[in-house]
């Protein structure tokens, strides 16, 4: 039967052992014979079945096990425990015919040649995918002219800005036109305009190729503009996988209000009076934060007009909770309701 998912993993687990060192002269020569060691379970039991064409976020804190999440699907880290099966092939088992399927771009390592021209490493990576003359051209074309990366094609890895040198590495990514891409960061330390045209890019290629995008990244605005579905790692542990605005729909019906007052009010008083809200400190003086709760069916702007004519305000913000911070609010109180 023909594999359903592009990415379907299944119980995957990485144990990492960490060496202590004994303290003191006769510690370290007790080392030399036996270690101390921690084992660090960076994935645990993690399932992910993606299919082929979906973008992807794949977030978490520093430390949550993306990165060795994405190793272990690339083929790079060796799992403790677990199947991967990655367009129906083993990374291991079948590893030549499988780097030919897959693009990989690790924002923090270049897999380019560094001292050679970006020209260069294209040919020479061009060789290693076996693509054909004809296929290289037209498709390297279009590449290059999107990613505008033409002026930079002569010149040395070594030479180039971050931002440019994230180009070349995802359009070297891309030369074989793999059905699937995994990016570890690609947009860390860039400006915001090559951000966007990085996002732009990727958009494109995936609806014209139907190419199917894992991303892990700490800027959600990537997330915001590119995927559909997040899967959030948690301590090794996935604790949600659904649409990024299911997520962010639960938290905007929360609503919250900040008020300037013109002149210092007790929280107390404002708590009795308007009951309604939970109210608490603000970070600047005079802003007090008045929230309701999801489930309440308290009028906002009826409230807010209450609020308004019985005190003196010089400010009123009805915030929208931003991407960030319900990602900071699940690490804090877990996922609700979604
Ligand atoms: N080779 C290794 N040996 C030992 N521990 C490791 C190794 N690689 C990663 N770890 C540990 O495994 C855990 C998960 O690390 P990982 O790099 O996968 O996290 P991450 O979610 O990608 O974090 P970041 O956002 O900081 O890149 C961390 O506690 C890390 O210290």
């Amino acid at each position: 039967m023909e594999e359903q998912y592009a990415i379907n993993v299944r119980h995957l687990r990485k144990e990492f052992k960490s060496y202590s060192s004994r303290s003191g002269l006769k510690g370290a020569f007790r080392d030399l014979f036996t270690r101390n060691y921690k084992i660090l379970r960076a994935v645990d039991d993690v399932n992910l079945q993606i299919k082929q064409g979906e973008m992807v976020g794949y977030i978490g804190e520093n430390g949550a096990g993306k990165s060795t999440t994405i190793k272990m699907l690339t083929g790079i880290l060796t799992p403790t425990e677990g199947d991967i099966s990655i367009l129906g092939m083993d990374p291991h088992k079948e590893r030549e015919k499988f780097v030919r399927k897959i693009g990989v771009v690790f924002g923090q390592r270049s897999q380019l040649w560094w001292d050679i021209a970006v020209q260069e490493s294209f040919r020479l990576l061009k060789k290693v995918y076996k693509v054909p003359d004809e296929q290289f051209e037209a498709h390297m074309k279009d590449i290059i002219d999107t990613l505008e990366i033409h002026d930079l094609l002569d010149k040395p890895v070594r030479k180039l800005s971050l931002g440019q040198r994230m180009r070349c590495e995802l359009a070297a990514a891309l030369i074989h036109n793999p059905p699937l891409l995994f990016l570890d960061e690609p947009t860390i330390g860039l400006d915001v305009l090559v951000k966007v045209k990085i996002r732009e890019f990727l958009k494109r290629i995936n609806k014209e190729y139907g190419t199917t995008i894992l991303l892990t990244t700490h800027d959600l605005a990537d997330i915001e503009a590119l995927c559909d579905r997040v899967i959030l790692l948690d301590k090794g542990n996935v604790i949600y996988d659904g649409e990024l605005e299911a997520l962010q729909h639960s938290w905007l019906q929360e609503k919250r209000v900040e008020f300037t007052f013109e002149e210092e009010i007790h929280i107390g008083e404002l708590s009795t009076e308007f009951n309604e809200a939970h109210w608490e400190e603000g970070d600047k003086p005079l802003l007090l934060r008045a929230t309701i709760a999801d489930e309440s069916e308290v009028d906002l702007s009826v409230f807010v007009a209450r609020v308004i004519s019985s005190r003196a305000i010089s400010d009123v913000k009805i915030n929208k909770v931003s991407t960030e911070e319900i990602i900071r609010h699940i690490y804090e109180e877990g996922i609700r309701h979604v």
